[in-house]
């Protein structure tokens, strides 16, 4: 990734470099508005960070020199120490895509972060924009615009034509007038959309005003757009401010999609693939007040596969681990679309089956037993024991009627748990049950 950093303090020059050296991007430094110039004539940048005071202009005049020379890219990030009104708009007129604070060193170190993990291609950036203008004119002009930056564009005339079919499609950038054909008007629109909830009420928005006074700018940016645009439209202006929401939005949605990615790996066990502990005490209190309301079935089984320590000692703990993904594969087979398979750890299992009543348990214990002696994973013949309990419908109808007790999730865990000790005791390869203590 190129990168032009235009500083023209030493030591904050030397801060800098120790930000983006942290993750291994090498920027090219200047200490001038006109020698940034020339390195941008020579150079192409995916993005440039510019302090705002220069000696020979300030870091906005970058902004508004690529600007005029009708540039998308790159990204411009201003770093400036005044929090000030004043330089957010004039940073935001000159298509400056982010403003960071240099007192909020974790902002800064967050961007970079962020920027280094991105391996995106600035270049082959591509988005489906949903332009919400009645006036065909603009809408030409502006989808020529989207055009000419390779992004895609369906045209909607009014809000509620344009929401439907933003219900039913993704977008990556939407683009409102301020005055619609319909009932809605721009900000409406804005309004809509972030009620929505989830990845789409994130979708950047850029309203465009024909009203260009003050207080209609802060009501269009406090309703909830991202940014906007003033008639007549410059082209060149909506084509910097549609890129930079683009490339803000790509970078989102990656770290985004980096989050979910750890949350499902802390959620999930590594060897075999099936939830792990952290899931079982997020999901146990939403399956038991699942059954408590709707007074359903709900069953637990744990299950323990026999003499494992036998089978590491004699086949290598390599093949234990192979009887241990081959059996967790066995339960996800056996498992419906609502049950939950879970490694409680080492060669201990626990399945939570919703609208699973006592005779259905003991059936499907019995065939999964029967199940794993057939197995023979990796060539070894496994046995497992199984400890069932069940908490019926019936009981937590009792339950909620008389107002007597309260069944947790772990007074069934625990019965199951004591079921399987029995079943041990009573000669392994076999499925026991228990019922609830009564509290
Ligand atoms: N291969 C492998 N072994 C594991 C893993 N986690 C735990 N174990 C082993 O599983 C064995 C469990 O042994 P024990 O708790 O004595 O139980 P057991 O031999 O199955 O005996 P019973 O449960 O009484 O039938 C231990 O030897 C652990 O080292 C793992 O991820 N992979």
């Amino acid at each position: 990734m190129n990168i032009l950093v235009l500083e023209q303090s030493r030591v904050q020059q030397i801060i800098l470099n120790a930000m983006f050296k942290e993750n291994n991007l090498h920027p090219e430094f200047v200490e001038s508005y006109a020698a940034a110039i020339e390195a941008i004539d020579k150079n192409d940048y995916d993005f440039i960070f510019s302090g705002y005071s220069l000696p020979d202009g300030n870091g906005v005049d970058i902004g508004r020199h690529l600007r005029e020379m009708g540039v998308s890219r790159p990204g411009i990030v201003l770093l400036t120490t005044e929090d000030k009104e004043s330089i957010v708009k004039e940073a935001l007129a000159a298509g400056i895509t982010r403003i960071l604070f240099r007192s909020s060193t974790h902002e800064l170190q967050t961007f970079i972060k962020e920027l280094a993990d991105s391996d995106m291609n600035f270049e082959e950036l591509s988005g489906k924009v949903l332009l919400i203008d009645d006036d065909r004119t603009m809408t030409e002009l502006m989808m020529a615009v989207m055009k000419n930056i390779g992004f895609e564009c369906d045209v909607r005339r009014s809000g509620e034509q344009a929401l439907t079919l933003f219900a039913e499609q993704e977008f990556d950038l939407i683009v409102a007038d301020y005055f619609l054909e319909g009932e809605m008007n721009g900000l409406d629109v804005v309004n809509l959309v972030r009620q929505m909830g989830g990845k789409k009420s994130r979708v950047p928005i850029i309203v465009i005003s024909g009203q260009a006074d003050r207080d209609k700018r802060l009501e269009i940016l406090k309703s909830g757009a991202n940014d906007y645009i003033d008639k007549p439209i410059i082209p060149e202006e909506l084509q910097v401010r549609a890129y930079n929401m683009l490339v803000q939005k790509k970078l989102f949605d990656r770290v985004e999609g980096q989050r979910l990615d750890l949350q499902k790996m802390a959620m999930t066990d590594s060897l075999t693939g099936l939830y792990n502990r952290h899931f079982l005490s997020d999901i146990a209190p939403k399956r038991m007040a699942e059954a408590r309301r709707h007074e359903t079935d709900l069953t637990l089984m744990v299950i323990d596969i026999d003499h494992f320590k036998a089978v590491n000692d004699t086949h290598g703990h390599d093949k234990g681990d192979e009887v241990l993904r081959s059996f967790a594969s066995l339960l996800k087979q056996s498992c419906r679309q609502e049950d939950i398979a879970i490694r409680l750890g080492g060669e201990e299992f626990l399945l939570i089956l919703p609208h699973c009543s006592k005779p259905g348990a003991t059936e499907k214990a019995e065939k999964l037993r029967k199940d794993a002696m057939r197995l023979c994973p990796g060539g070894v013949a496994v046995t497992i024991s199984i400890g069932v309990a069940c908490v019926e419908h019936e009981l937590l109808s009792a339950a909620k009627q008389e107002n007597r007790f309260e069944i947790e999730f772990g007074d069934i865990f625990s019965a199951a748990d004591q079921a399987v000790y029995k079943a041990k005791n009573a000669g392994r390869n076999r499925v026991e049950f228990l019922p609830l203590d009564n509290k």
